[in-house]
């Protein structure tokens, strides 16, 4: 299937001539919910700026739609939905009337029945008489995405949809994202809380220093990169490893009441037979067994250090030549 967006070699040099992207290559699926993760000052919010049309790239090419993001701006623009970052919307207007000024500016003609639809999704509907002033955090920010999706855009961005937002009206807006998707909007969301992309996302796709170092199925990259962990609980704590164990990677807790085995989800071999056998061997017992594998986080956490590592070396390399 043809993707929804697709970018290629798309770079940005700020005026300043500060380079906040380099080459990106990325293909948006329709109909997914893409998160895309990187620390601050990775590039999300340029990247999705030029995609919106805010920000002009240096070089490379957006096509959103079947659509040229710089030769078709004004029809690319009403293919999109932006939630912004900041909440910025009139605090004097009702809910109704600043979504539905929202649509017109997209020249769309008036469509009550579908704004009630749009208001009730969000749980707005009560609040459609109400001054956005006098509303709480969350609404605002959902009277945000009422406003985003008044034309009917196909593709909708979320720049941190939840920052600041608390746990359980964070897991309002999964919801939403969710049934929003159900809806046939494709969804891509920045965040910094990587439990929401593990959450919610179909994909993952990773942005360090303007780069994008990795793009993946969400499960394909937690079994390809992570790593599981088989905790066993002793009755008798063990000062040390017994020798018999001592090549094997594992790790006694600073009680010494815990032994973890960590091993290679992907590998054929995990060698938890061998563990358990010389376990066996060494007659020690456990209470309890239970496993663990790596979230999503550990693995960011992992990959962002290991290319930082990497272009530091490169850095030192090139230094030296
Ligand atoms: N208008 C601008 N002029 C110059 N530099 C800019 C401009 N906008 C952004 N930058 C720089 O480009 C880099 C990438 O910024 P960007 O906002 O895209 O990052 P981000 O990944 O969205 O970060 P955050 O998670 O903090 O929002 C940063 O170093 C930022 O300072």
């Amino acid at each position: 299937m043809e993707p929804i967006i697709s970018v290629k070699g798309l770079g940005k040099t700020y005026a300043g001539g500060f380079t906040a992207l380099k080459n990106v290559d990325l293909d948006i699926q329709r109909g997914e919910i893409f998160a895309l993760l990187g620390p601050n000052g990775a590039g999300k919010t340029t990247l999705i700026s030029i995609v919106c049309g805010i920000v002009n790239p240096t070089s490379g090419s957006v096509i959103a739609n079947g659509y040229d993001i710089q030769r078709d701006y004004r029809l690319v623009r009403s293919e999109i939905g932006l939630v912004p970052q900041e909440l910025a919307t009139d605090a004097f207007e009702s809910v109704w009337a600043t979504v539905n000024f929202s649509r017109g500016l997209f020249g769309k003609a008036p469509n009550p029945a579908y704004i009630e639809k749009l208001l009730r999704q969000l749980s707005l509907w009560e609040k459609r008489d109400s001054k956005i002033m006098a509303l709480s955090g969350g609404m605002k920010r959902r009277v945000m995405i009422a406003k985003a999706l008044s034309h009917e855009p196909k593709i909708l961005f979320l720049d941190e949809p939840t920052a600041g937002v608390d746990v359980e009206l964070r897991q309002d807006m999964w919801e939403m994202v969710r049934e929003l998707r159900e809806s046939g909007v494709t969804i891509i969301l920045t965040t910094h809380y990587i439990e929401e992309a593990e959450e919610m996302a179909d994909r993952v796709g990773v942005i360090n220093h303007g780069e994008v170092i990795l793009v993946e199925d969400k499960r394909t990259l937690m079994q390809k990169m992570g790593e599981k962990e088989l905790s066993l609980h002793l009755p008798e704590p063990l000062d040390k490893v017994p020798e018999i164990l001592a090549d094997l990677p594992l790790t006694l807790s600073a009680d010494g009441s815990q032994l973890v085995y960590r091993f290679d989800i992907k590998s054929s071999d995990t060698g938890i037979t061998e563990f358990l056998r010389r376990l066996n061997e060494a007659n020690i017992d456990f209470r309890d067994l239970h496993t663990r594998e790596s979230s999503l986080e550990e693995i960011f956490v992992g990959l962002v250090r290991g290319k930082h590592a990497e272009s530091e070396q490169q850095l030192t390399k090139e230094a030296q030549e």
